[in-house]
């Protein structure tokens, strides 16, 4: 990365979420040009940026024609089913790949970051197996033991994948993972269940020309694989948190490159052990959004660009609590709002997906609050408080 590096730079955003919007708006302040990619229209981050392009980014050919198109200076994976074997081609053409296309490729699948920190760094994790076939799957179960974790190696926010309980839930487990399965893998992952006292995640920001500095560490609660509720603070030993810190680092500077990752660890009474990583700004991390003086997106924008990242500064017990559609509509539509923001140091995202199908995450609250409890208690309060509807039924 150059020393010296102008602005506006143009960035491709490969995924625009939820956390694709809330980066893209931090990129335009700076007064950065965003092109928005997904695989559907009006997606969130599209709404904000400059242009946007709907392609499947798995395929190699539609990633070359619109990196054609727009000859970006930047792509920014926001999800990790992209074709991954592009992007390395991408980065020797000269366009920079965020943290590094070698590294989305290793984040891409549950087996390859979990081979580089388990086999090569020698990381403790969960102890693990992969199945291809259901019969694999019982002869790898068998070995890890039960209750065991199975999840597709391509998949996030929990899809496909379920706690395994004894093996007569196994022929289950392995229908609901391979339906879960994002991308064209059916590789199946099999972990040991952690019985964990607390999970975390370390935003850790790598920089080109800096040291690799990290939040405050941010603790969360998860239902069926996918966040509901983080906080920060999130109480750790100092011990352990140095522990967690070592290991981050080591994981991060073997992936390279600048950029935000959301390092994930599962804490118990005396040990902490890595779970996996997004070289990104990391949904858990979406407390920051009320917690820090610099988010997870302008940090990672920072990290990006190579801008000074000074100082981070915990803002004080903050937390954030997911809210989830209930149905299957493309006419949503949020009522509670007023009551749900009535609350001092109450605040809210909604992310403006255009469909919404059960368990979709579609907003975010955020509270402040005396104690993490408090700011926990806010946050999910004012979920309750927001219900969502039928645009029509309620026009109606
Ligand atoms: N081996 C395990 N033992 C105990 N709990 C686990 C284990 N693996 C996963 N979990 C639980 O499931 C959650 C989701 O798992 P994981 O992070 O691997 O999935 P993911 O689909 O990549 O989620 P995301 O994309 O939201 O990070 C974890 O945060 C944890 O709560
Ligand atoms: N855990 C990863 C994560 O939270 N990713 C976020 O969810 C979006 C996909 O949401 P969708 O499935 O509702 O389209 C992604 O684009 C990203 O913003
Ligand atoms: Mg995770």
């Amino acid at each position: 990365m150059k020393k010296s590096l102008k602005l506006p730079q143009k960035l491709m955003l490969l995924g625009s979420g939820e956390l694709g919007k809330e980066f893209t708006i931090a990129a335009q302040r700076l007064g950065n040009y965003v092109i928005a990619v997904d695989r559907y229209h009006n997606a969130p981050a599209m709404q904000v940026a400059d242009e946007s392009e709907v392609i499947s980014m798995l395929s190699p050919d539609q990633l070359e024609s619109i990196v054609q198109k727009h000859q970006p200076n930047f792509i920014i994976p926001e999800i990790e089913a992209i074709r991954t074997e592009k992007l390395i081609e991408f980065e020797q053409r000269g366009i920079i790949v965020i943290p590094t296309a070698t590294a989305t490729h290793y984040t891409m699948n549950r087996d390859r970051i979990r081979e580089l920190a388990h086999q090569k760094l020698g990381i403790r994790t969960a102890k693990y197996g992969y199945a291809t076939t259901l019969e694999e799957l019982i002869e790898v179960s068998e070995k890890i033991g039960f209750p065991n974790v199975v999840k597709p190696v391509m998949s996030s926010s929990g899809k496909g994948q379920s706690v395994v309980e004894s093996p007569e839930k196994i022929q289950t487990a392995w229908k609901y993972a391979v339906e879960g399965s994002r991308g064209d893998s059916q590789k199946l992952i099999v972990e040991e269940f952690i019985p964990f006292e607390l999970e975390i995640t370390l935003l850790t920001i790598k920089q080109w020309n800096a040291p690799t500095i990290f939040c405050p560490p941010i603790g969360h609660l998860q239902e069926r694989g996918d966040y509901r509720e983080s906080w920060q603070p999130a109480v750790v030993s100092e011990e352990l948190l140095q522990e967690a810190q070592a290991i981050a680092q080591k994981v991060t500077d073997a992936l390279g490159g600048a950029g935000i990752f959301g390092v994930e660890f599962f804490i118990t009474k005396d040990s902490v052990i890595f779970s996996e990583l997004s070289p990104r700004p990391h949904d858990t991390g979406m407390v920051t959004l009320i917690s820090q003086n610099l988010n997870e997106f302008e940090l990672h924008l920072r990290a990006v660009l190579d801008l000074p990242i000074p100082k981070i500064e915990q803002l004080g017990a903050s937390a954030s609590a997911v809210i989830l559609a209930n149905r299957n509509s493309n006419s949503i539509a949020f009522v509670g709002v007023q009551d749900a923001l009535s609350e001092p140091d109450v605040d809210l995202r909604l992310f403006g997906k255009p469909n919404s199908r059960p368990g979709r995450r579609m907003g975010v609250t955020l509270a402040k609050g005396r104690n993490v409890q408090e700011a926990r208690d806010k946050a999910t309060t004012a979920v309750s408080k927001i219900k969502i509807v039928d645009q029509e039924d309620f026009d109606a």
